[in-house]
């Protein structure tokens, strides 16, 4: 039996997390519910591009793998494009020489790696794999509307025990103990951490795992931007956008047109200097919460909302128009230098991690020089680069942009994630990234933040936290 759906929803933040809610709370609560979804910057949030000589370019959330099942939905219910990620050369750059570099030849490339590495890499792609398949039969449940109340809890049903102990571990004692060989973790694993999360890997073994997963081939991004899928989900979501920063959210009690007192949550935001509130059945915080990211105070709840601390990565993303300084990776000149992309290895005397060439949003592949004074490279770095820094990195160049950001939570493992259920309407989506971040993280945070509002408003307890699903769906079929 259904209660009469709420009368308003406030979701806060309008990225990937926020805008993919507030598509699925409309799916389960239906037409009537007032949607209002607080952004205090742009739609996407972390999804956002750089402009280059007129052209776009991914400046924070770049690629999707193929078996994010939810981001793959959105583009196709959006009537949105894809693109694939051109996958060019890759090779890894220790500060002195390139200890490893791919060859354009499959067969050369095989050679190589076990030359180099043994059967470390088959095997490493075969530890992901095994985690990706667990990782899965979260779609499985949220097409079914099961839901959990934690991270921990989701993660348990997805492989029990084992998945959930990844998040209280590194990734390099989890690769250690598996036999990994000190060579392959600091020449292969660790740059590929570099170049996604900007960290060591000491970071929790499942982020290392979902880090690992974009090495996988048939990575893909959205044509215009990866940015259009949060501004269609909000289109079809048929919320009201309400471009304001939010200061508080306090519980207080209201009589509703029935005449009966409830409590709801009052939002109190800011637009420009003018202060405003409304007041709301059920609140989705759907931005990291911490001081720095989204400064939202909870007044007067009891028992009081813990304040949350978590301390997010510093990366400066900056893209460069220019002729590559090869000759700072290897001793071969430019028209002998084919990699495009270099990662690098952990040395603290370097002041980058990784740098690429990336293709516009608009270009289907195989990035081309945007004239003849060379392609536009993509660079990650702990601190925002000096002019001395891109000269060493660039024989010339003529345009460079840059954007920092507070990227990813730092891990530092063993991660305890913050509650998804903050008060009893009051929902927190963020606590995934202590899991891993990404899109798809996201997305299926909010999924899973929609279910639960859903069942607990309607009071469906057995929707929620079911214990052994996989094995119930299974026998269910
Ligand atoms: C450089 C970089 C590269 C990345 N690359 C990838 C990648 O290749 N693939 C991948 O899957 N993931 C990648 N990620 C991670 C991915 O971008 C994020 O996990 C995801 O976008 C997070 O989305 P979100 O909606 O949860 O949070 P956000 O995008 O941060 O959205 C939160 C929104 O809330 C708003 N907000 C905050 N406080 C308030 C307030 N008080 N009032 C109103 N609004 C507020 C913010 O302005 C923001 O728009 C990358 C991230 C970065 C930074
Ligand atoms: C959630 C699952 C199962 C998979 C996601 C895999 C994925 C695409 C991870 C990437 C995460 C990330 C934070 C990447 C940052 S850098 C991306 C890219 N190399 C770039 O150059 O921008």
């Amino acid at each position: 039996e259904l209660r009469a759906p709420p009368d308003k929803i406030a979701i806060i933040g309008a990225g990937i997390g926020g805008t993919s809610a507030a598509y699925y709370l409309r799916q389960k609560f239906g037409k009537d519910v007032k949607i209002d979804l607080f952004e205090r910057g742009e739609v996407g949030g972390r999804l956002a591009t750089m402009t280059v000589r007129g052209q776009e370019y991914e400046a924070g959330g770049s690629v999707i793998h193929p078996l994010n099942l939810h981001m793959k939905r959105f583009v196709k219910d959006l009537g949105l494009f894809t693109i694939q990620s051109s996958g060019g050369l890759m090779g890894v750059y220790d500060g002195e020489t390139l200890v490893f570099e791919e060859s354009s030849w499959f067969i050369i490339n095989m050679i190589k790696l076990i030359w180099h590495y043994g059967f470390q890499s088959l095997r490493m792609h075969m530890w992901v794999e095994d985690i990706l398949d667990k990782f899965m039969r979260i779609y499985r449940y949220q097409s079914h509307d099961y839901a959990f109340s934690s991270v921990e809890k989701l993660l348990h049903s997805l492989g029990g025990d084992e998945f959930l102990g990844m998040l209280n571990r590194t990734l390099l004692e989890t690769l250690q103990k598996a036999g990994f060989s000190e060579k392959f973790l600091s020449e292969i694993v660790a740059p590929v951490m570099r170049v996604n999360y900007g960290q060591s890997m000491n970071i929790n073994g499942f982020v290392g795992a979902v880090s690992l997963s974009s090495a996988d081939s048939g990575l893909w991004a959205v044509e215009g931007g990866n940015k259009l899928v949060c501004s269609g989900l909000l289109q079809a979501s048929k919320s009201n956008l309400v471009s304001g920063s939010v200061m508080y959210i306090e519980e207080k009690t209201r009589t509703k047109h029935t005449g009966n007192p409830t409590k709801m949550y009052e939002v109190i935001y800011q637009i420009g200097s003018e202060t405003r509130s409304g007041f709301y059945d059920i609140v989705l915080v759907a931005t990291p919460l911490n001081r720095k990211m989204s400064n939202i105070t909870f007044l007067n709840f009891d028992p009081p909302i813990e304040e949350f601390h978590q301390y997010y990565q510093h990366i400066v993303t900056t893209l460069v128009k220019g002729q590559l300084n090869s000759t700072l990776f290897s001793s071969r000149a430019l028209n002998k230098f084919d990699l495009s992309t270099i990662l690098t290895t952990d040395n603290s005397n370097l002041f980058i991690n990784s740098i690429g060439i990336v293709s516009s949003v608009t270009e289907s592949d195989n990035p081309q020089p945007l004239t003849d004074r060379g392609y536009v490279w993509k660079i990650f770095s702990q601190e925002i680069l000096t002019k001395e820094q891109i000269l060493k990195l660039f024989l010339s160049y003529d345009y460079a942009v840059k954007q920092p950001w507070l990227a990813y939570p730092h891990y530092k493992p063993p991660e305890k994630c913050p509650s998804i259920i903050l008060h009893d309407r009051l929902y927190y989506l963020n606590g995934i990234e202590c899991a891993a971040s990404a899109m798809e993280m996201s997305a299926i945070a909010a999924h899973n933040a929609a279910l639960l509002a859903y069942h607990r408003w309607n009071g469906h307890t057995d929707m929620i936290d079911q214990e052994d699903l996989y094995e119930k769906l299974k026998t269910e079929l």
